[in-house]
């Protein structure tokens, strides 16, 4: 991918299922409303839940369409996680850096790995419960999932998590006001840092353009 200094910040999210990374990333949405954040709508085989919408929570296709777009290259990344495929879609995740507005992606470690050799710049968050008995709690009380599918995902909760090292940030998520806010820290302060370069590259091309007058 090309950048320009003007691009929008690219945040990988990570976190084992149900620790809260969706909650936190929304919230941060809802705070920040006037379209300069948005999260990415992920492609994926795994059937709806209750109340999700195709093209708003996720885009659903079935395992043949997945697959031929992993044939077309047309996934910035993507991963099997629970026996589902998801993927991240590559067009509209450079379409959208590229009219600056920062993006964020909600996806696990696999993910995360295949953008950070991507896109080195990105910065990656890496979001934990404070136990494992609240992470089950927590699955449980978003009453969306079969006893069996949260049976399968407290199993894979400790490999993800293992993955925790290869974040540029870990984040407990124990009291949601308080995981905000240094979500939030994070994220404008990755956005200060890039303005800042950004307003450093414009006086040294000013001081140049003058220079060579
Ligand atoms: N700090 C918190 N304290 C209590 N409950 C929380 C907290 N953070 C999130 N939750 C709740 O935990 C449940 C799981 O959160 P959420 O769906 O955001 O997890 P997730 O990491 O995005 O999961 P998945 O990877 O499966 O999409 C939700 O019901 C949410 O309201
Ligand atoms: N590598 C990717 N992982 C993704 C993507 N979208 C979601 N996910 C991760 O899958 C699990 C399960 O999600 P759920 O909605 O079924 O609970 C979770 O860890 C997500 O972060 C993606 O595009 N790529």
């Amino acid at each position: 991918m090309t950048t320009s200094t003007a691009d929008g910040n690219l945040f990988i999210v990570a976190a084992p299922s149900g620790a809260g990374k969706s909650s936190l990333i929304r919230a941060l949405l809802e705070r920040h409303n006037d379209g300069s954040m948005q999260v990415s709508v992920s492609c994926t085989t795994r059937a709806p839940r209750p109340g999700e919408v195709d093209g708003v929570h996720y885009h659903f296709l079935d395992v043949e369409t997945f697959q031929r777009k992993i044939e077309e290259n047309a996934f910035y990344e993507w991963a099997k996680v629970f026996d589902n495929y998801y993927g991240t879609s590559r067009l509209v995740i450079e379409e959208t850096l590229q009219q600056g507005i920062d993006v964020f992606l909600d996806i696990d470690w696999q993910g995360a790995r295949q953008v950070r050799e991507a896109y080195p710049q990105a910065q990656s968050i890496f979001i934990v419960p404070p136990s494992l008995e609240t992470l089950e709690q927590r699955l449980r009380s978003r009453g969306q999932d079969s006893d069996e599918v949260i049976a399968g995902r407290m199993a894979k909760a400790q490999a993800e998590m293992s993955h925790y090292h290869e974040f540029d940030y870990l984040l407990v998520n124990d009291d949601f006001n308080e995981s905000l806010a240094n979500f939030e820290h994070i994220v404008l302060a990755r956005r200060q840092r890039m303005a800042l370069q950004q307003s450093r590259h414009a006086a040294k091309l000013k001081d140049l353009l003058a220079n060579a007058g």
